[in-house]
């Protein structure tokens, strides 16, 4: 098949802008290699039952100028029974191929699906910030389905029906060789046209495909949004940018719609005129005497019985040129590479940086002295145990370049035990650092050490199990608030869960209408801001983690239960190691220690009275506080 080219209408992976259709295709083998047997099979089954439709004009030739000139019913019986057996044998055989691909191609479309959302769940968070769902969803929905659609019907018809054009043509040329070489010129300027096409089409369907992408992120925003939108009256507006785009994609396809009906018009067209040229070419030879009536009837029924193999090819091809757009937009997230190894070497020579930064800082006293309140419940040597943050450097891949990272030489230990609370102003990068422990981001810069192991030496599941984590956004998923919960650890179990509940003042859930059985989530039931906020809370205390990362996670709490869980949480961190992002007193009061970042570093560590008393941001940021909350109490 020819070049294509792909436009990209929205943010999505670097496809490069030239790509052969069949290599793209071919990518397809390692899915389709387990039923290959049954799909090559279906194929034999089907060029077979095609090939018997090209005998049935002989049979007629055989009719014509044997049993019917020669007056003979016998004879005509018989071939009529032949032929009929010959119709039913084709049908049969046509159906056998169906059923040979129907289940295994199932099959196929299933095994991308689910390959396609494993690699998602690998694929790092940044990766999920450049992508719209709305491309991933479609690519997981339609993308698959075109291309079962190619594997079932185009892949197996356009060898099926080219082997019969041959064969057809070769049966032509051997009846009547003039008549034949009728019928094959305009094959020409047919191919010159389908390898036109086929670079036009590429192009517009890639663009479609993209635009329904974009289509479904739209519609999804819409749906998820629909409070905002209803809030603040966007209805028009977002009917507008719902029309605008859905007439975009009207509009391209049309186009493509434009470009299959020309392409139509000449695949059948040209036939036509062609058999039409051989009728009357036949007819004058039949009437001259220098061919036969049979042959010219057996000659016109293999031309009227290529017609349908040689129009097909219009669509074929299209639907082959859809299925080619679909694979490159499926391998387009499927080549993205989860966080990997890579990043870390990259990240290499930053961390030494990171630890001779650290040195440095040792040599000279450190600025981390602040001992206060801080308990020492260590499990390995001080200085080693606990959250260390060495010359820690993060920068968003999609940040403009000229812009500083985010967090660069951010240096601070929390010993194992302890509480530190992070403090900052609006975007000084609370949660992109905390983001970090877990590996939701991979540091461009430094290191981080779990009780003195590097978390990029850990496995995935090491990491998981001693980190949890809860955010200020909480998500809960389409399940019962039990296995919501229950997901923060794998071997939880009621009594777990009981705890959980009750540390984050989440014993609401009892008086759902089915305790933790009660369905939660986006398809169940509708929490306030605050419930879901407490059941991610226990999510992340399930298990009893030795490092807890929570991002403000009592933000939407009032006063009086805000104080409830940290009284409950106070019992849980005094075993476990914490960084608390907080934005209020009261959450900071929690902490054994208080992390000023800004300018994208530490800029104080100590006590919440110490930093009060030195340092002039942290006033200022607590006072900001104290003064909203004074309001908000009664
Ligand atoms: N996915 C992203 N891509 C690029 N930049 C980002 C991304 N997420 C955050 N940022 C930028 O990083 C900076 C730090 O953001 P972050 O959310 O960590 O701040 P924060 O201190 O937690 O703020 P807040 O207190 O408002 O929650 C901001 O300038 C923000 O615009």
């Amino acid at each position: 098949m020819a070049v294509t080219s792909e436009p990209r209408a929205q943010e999505g992976g670097a496809a490069p802008r030239h790509r052969s259709a069949t290599r793209s295709l071919l990518r397809l083998w390692p899915y389709v290699r387990p039923v290959r047997a049954r799909l090559f099979g279906a194929a034999a089954v089907a060029v077979v039952a095609s090939c018997m439709g090209l005998v049935i004009p002989l049979v007629l030739k055989w009719m014509v100028d044997g049993p019917v000139a020669h007056r003979d019913p016998g004879g005509v019986w018989l071939g009529g029974a032949l032929l009929l057996a010959l119709g039913t044998a084709e049908a049969a055989l046509f159906g056998l191929r169906r059923w040979l691909v129907g289940r295994p191609l199932a099959s196929v479309e299933a095994a991308m699906r689910a390959d396609l959302y494993r690699h998602l769940q690998r694929l790092p968070v940044s990766f999920h910030d450049r992508w719209a769902s709305g491309q991933l969803l479609s690519r997981a929905t339609t993308d698959l389905m075109l291309l079962r659609m190619f594997l079932a019907f185009p892949l197996t018809f356009l060898v099926v029906n080219g082997v019969t054009i041959l064969a057809g043509f070769a049966i032509l040329l051997s009846q009547e060789w003039t008549l034949g070489l009728v019928l094959v010129i305009p094959a020409v300027p047919l191919v010159i046209l389908c390898s036109l096409f086929e670079t036009r089409y590429a192009t517009v369907a890639r663009t479609v495909q993209d635009q329904t992408g974009d289509l479904t992120t739209v519609v999804e925003e819409g749906v998820l949004g629909v409070r905002i939108v209803k809030g603040f009256g966007r209805h028009r507006s977002q009917a507008r940018a719902f029309r605008a785009l859905s007439e975009q994609v009207r509009s391209t396809e049309l186009h493509k719609a434009r470009l299959l009906a020309t392409l139509w018009a000449l695949i059948m067209t040209l036939p036509e005129l062609a058999i039409g040229a051989a009728l009357v070419l036949g007819t004058v030879r039949v009437a001259d005497g220098d061919l036969s009536a049979g042959t010219l009837v057996a000659f016109l029924s293999t031309a009227l019985t290529l017609r349908w193999p040689v129009e097909s090819l219009g669509f074929l091809l299209a639907m082959s040129q859809d299925a080619a757009t679909a694979t490159d937009r499926y391998f387009d997230v499927m080549d993205a590479e989860p966080a990997t190894a890579a990043d870390r070497l990259r990240a290499a020579p930053s961390r030494e940086r990171g630890r001779e930064q650290e040195r440095g800082r040792e040599q000279e006293g450190g600025q981390e002295r602040e001992r206060g309140q801080g308990r020492e419940r260590g499990q390995g040597r001080e200085g080693e145990g606990g959250l260390r943050f060495e010359g820690v450097e993060f920068a968003y891949a999609d940040a403009p370049p000229d812009e500083p990272p985010v967090l660069h030489g951010v240096d601070l230990h929390i010993r194992p035990g302890e509480t530190m609370a992070l403090v900052g102003a609006t975007g000084a990068g609370k949660t992109t650092l905390t983001a970090l422990v877990p590996r939701l981001h991979e540091v461009t810069g430094g290191r981080i050490t779990l009780d003195g192991r590097d978390i990029t030496a850990l496995s995935r599941e090491e990491l998981r199990a001693l980190v949890a984590v809860a955010f200020e956004e909480p998500t809960l998923f389409s399940a019962t608030a039990g296995e919501n919960v229950l997901m923060g650890a794998a071997d939880a179990g009621t009594e777990e869960l009981l705890r959980a509940l009750k540390v984050a003042q989440a014993d609401f859930v009892h008086a759902l209408p089915e305790g933790t059985d009660t369905e939660v989530g986006e398809q169940g039931l509708s929490l306030s801001g605050g419930q879901r906020q407490r059941l991610a809370l226990a999510r992340a205390v399930v298990g009893g983690p030795r490092f807890l990362v929570l991002d403000d996670p009592l933000s939407a709490l009032d006063v009086h239960t805000e104080a409830l869980v940290e009284a409950a949480l106070r019992r849980v961190l005094a075993s476990t190691t914490a960084l608390v992002v907080a934005h209020r007193p009261s959450t900071v009061l929690l902490a054994d220690r208080v992390a000023l970042l800004s300018g994208g570093r530490i800029a104080a560590v100590g006590t919440h009275q110490r930093l009060l008393r030195e340092s002039a941001e942290y006033r200022s940021l607590m006072s900001g506080q104290e003064a909203e909350e004074g309001e908000r109490s009664p």
